[in-house]
């Protein structure tokens, strides 16, 4: 492995599989965005996305900063790939870089979930196409009624279409992981909602396993709650679980109307 030993404190496994790396390009949208790599590592899925897209690639490790440089020297001289040595989450300000582009990445497991809510607030970032844990790619992705359907679930869903590419074991990588990993794609449509409704869902799924009601009484009056409630047609005992993620937003509306309503006294 070029003499290169994999760091943990960097989440560093190297995926080999070919036939995973085929997959992922693959699933690739056709169109003309850059692709953003975050953490290359040594370069195996690089070599195929700079094949078909410019990418931008950012890399914490200075180890493999300098071992990309000489592999890709070609590609850097022609502008078909920009390596960003450092740590992204310093770099990534409300933007990672200032044109529209696809986030295609075996992504570091330490801060994949960071990452992804980054991703999905990125005005410029339109698709999302990574390798993480499978337990994050099944609540990425879950649908209502799905024992892991949650705040990540529902945030996504508001942004746009999931699915999981292909699932993959350890022994596709070196060294192995010791869980099991899978490659999802988010298709956005829009940017991530506003802090508001992810505090109201925040609160929701305190208690999972309790009632919807019983864990928004935290946040709102009761009364108002059977109101919405009874609006929306939900039973008061559903689980926060069972809820569709339109009639989250369609509670999250309802409750601040009702609220309004009383402030004025109108209510
Ligand atoms: C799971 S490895 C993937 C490596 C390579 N893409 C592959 O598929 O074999 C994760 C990579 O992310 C890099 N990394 C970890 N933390 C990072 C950070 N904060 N910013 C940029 N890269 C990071 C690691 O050094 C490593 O190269």
């Amino acid at each position: 492995m070029e003499n290169i030993i994999a760091k943990k404190k960097f989440g560093q496994n190297f995926l080999k599989d070919e036939t995973v790396l085929q997959k992922i390009v693959e699933a690739m949208p056709n169109n003309d965005n850059k692709i953003v790599e975050i953490g290359p590592g040594l370069g195996d899925l690089t070599k195929f996305l700079v094949d078909v897209k410019s990418v931008d690639a950012f890399e914490v490790d200075t180890d493999l900063c300098k071992l990309l440089q000489k592999k890709f020297e070609k590609e850097i001289a022609t502008k078909q790939l920009h390596i960003h040595c450092g740590d992204v989450l310093t770099a990534w300000k409300s933007e990672l870089i200032d044109e529209p582009y696809d986030l295609v990445a075996n992504l570091p497991y330490y801060i994949a979930t960071n990452i992804i809510l980054k991703a999905l607030a990125d005005p410029k970032c339109k698709n999302i196409l990574v390798m993480v844990q499978l337990e994050v790619a099944e609540k990425f992705c879950a649908k209502e009624g799905d024992k892991v359907f949650g705040a990540l679930s529902i945030i996504t869903q508001s942004v746009g279409d999931t699915h999981i590419v292909v699932k993959v074991p350890p022994s596709a990588f070196n060294p192995p992981p010791k869980i099991d990993s899978a490659v999802f794609l988010i298709q956005k449509r829009s940017d991530r909602c506003n802090k508001d409704f992810e505090d109201m869902l925040r609160v929701a799924f305190t208690q999972p396993r309790k009632t919807l009601m019983k864990n928004l009484s935290q946040m709102y009056e009761k009364i108002m709650l059977q109101e919405a409630f009874e609006k929306l047609e939900l039973s008061q005992t559903i689980r926060p679980h069972q809820v569709s993620t339109l009639d989250y937003h369609q509670l999250y509306k309802l409750t601040r109307s009702l609220d309004g309503t009383r402030e004025t006294g109108k209510y």
